[in-house]
Order: C-alpha cells, then structure tokens, then sequence
C-alpha cells in the first residue's frame, strides 16, 4: 500500500477489501455493511479525505482517485454549483456515494440499462443526499444522473468493482452513448492542469447548512426517510 495513506485510510482499505473478498457467490456485497464502513471512516478522517479534494473549475465535476485495486475503487468528487452527471449506469459494479459536504439531488430512472436504447421520461424517484447521507445503486435498480445545487459539493463514492465506461443517456435527446471514467488526479498526482485544491476555490471548513429534502418535487419516495 502506497505511503500517502494515513492509518486510517490503510484500515478503512482493508476493512472493504475483506468485505468485498467475502461478498457472495455471485460477488455482491453486503450495502449496509459497506455503507457502516463509510461512517466510521469519514467520521474519523474526514481532513485526510478532504486533501484529495481538487476541483477543475471549468468542468461539470471533477474525479479524485484515492485507490483502486481489483475489488474496489475509492474516489472523491468535486462538484461546482448547478453541476450535473449524464444519466448513466455503473457498467455492472455496486455503487456507494456519500455526501461530505453541500448536497446533492440524484434523479433516478427505474429501467435495465441495457434494455434501453434511450431514457426521455422524468425520472422516477428524486431524492436528496445531504451531508453524511448515503446514495446507493447498481444496474438492478436503474440509472441515475447526479446533480449539484447551488452549494460547492463534496461526494465519497465507492465502486466495486471499478468500472471504466458505462453506458449513458444524452440528457436533452435521451439517446445512448457509452462514457469513459477519467480520473483528474490519481493517488494526490494531478493529471489535468486546471486543478486547484476545493479550498482554495470555494474557502474552508464552514458548516453547510442542511437543505433539507425536496422529496415534493415529484410526489414519490423520498430516500431521506420523510
Ligand atoms: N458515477 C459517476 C458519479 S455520479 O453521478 O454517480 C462517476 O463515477 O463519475
Ligand atoms: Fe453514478
């Protein structure tokens, strides 16, 4: 293990490598597990993670590798305000997203990826993800498209195994494309020049305040449990 890794890091490494080792036959892990292992870590090591937190203020968000190895990849994304992900899937793997700061709204269309050749509906399901709340999804519950509000965000997200493309939907003509997953820094080395750290861009450690849910925008469920 590289030695830019704090303690916590290394014990949080392992702890989801035994996790995902054990998972089941058909290599699917346990999310509450997964989601209990977050907790503690961001808890713990919350100004470690913020050092990979590097924004290229031009693009939509920006991608921060921590680790990858063949179970899982761990990475912290940059999100600047009215940010948007295309609607995509997650190229087979389990996805864990948690909010670190600021808050996102994930747009959620109940379908097979794979089935579908375009998505022009509204979504399904809109929730909102607020600090320490966590998003999960995988191609059995459908695609999804993250979006930022006003507020610089800050999201951890967990991928096992690592995808490298997937396949997505153009958001104004709902047409098929496949995407590639590029990283802007890997491991603190940067790769794409317009990167400065998220403090530096949008200031310090101010508590953000909690938006609240908007599960009334659409009328249907709400993940934050109101
Ligand atoms: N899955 C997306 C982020 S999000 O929109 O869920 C990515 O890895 O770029
Ligand atoms: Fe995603």
């Amino acid at each position: 293990m590289n030695d830019i890794f704090s303690p916590g890091f290394r014990e949080f490494s392992s702890q989801l490598l035994t996790a995902f080792c054990k998972g089941t036959e058909h290599n699917v892990v346990d999310k509450s597990e997964v989601i209990h292992l977050f907790e503690k870590f961001v808890d713990n090591n919350f100004e470690t993670i913020q050092k990979y937190a590097y924004v290229d203020p031009t693009k939509n968000y920006t991608r921060n590798l921590i680790l990858e190895n063949e179970h899982f990849s761990l990475m912290v994304l940059c999100w600047n305000p009215y940010a948007k992900s295309c609607i995509h899937a997650h190229g087979g793997s389990q996805c864990w997203l948690r909010v670190l700061k600021g808050q996102v709204k994930e747009c959620l269309w109940d379908c097979d990826p794979y089935k579908e050749s375009k998505i022009n509906t509204p979504p399904h399901r809109v929730s909102f993800a607020n600090p320490n709340d966590v998003l999960y999804i995988d191609d059995n519950k459908g695609v999804h498209c993250i979006e930022n509000l006003e507020n610089p965000t800050i999201t951890l997200h967990c991928y096992a195994p690592p995808y490298k493309s997937s396949k997505c939907f153009d958001a104004s003509t709902g047409a098929e494309f496949i995407g590639s997953s590029i990283f802007d820094s890997e491991s603190l080395l940067l790769k794409n020049p317009n990167l400065s750290p998220f403090e530096e861009i949008y200031g310090g450690d101010e508590v953000m305040e909690d938006a609240g849910c908007g599960c009334d925008d659409y009328g249907k469920d709400c993940s934050c449990g109101h």
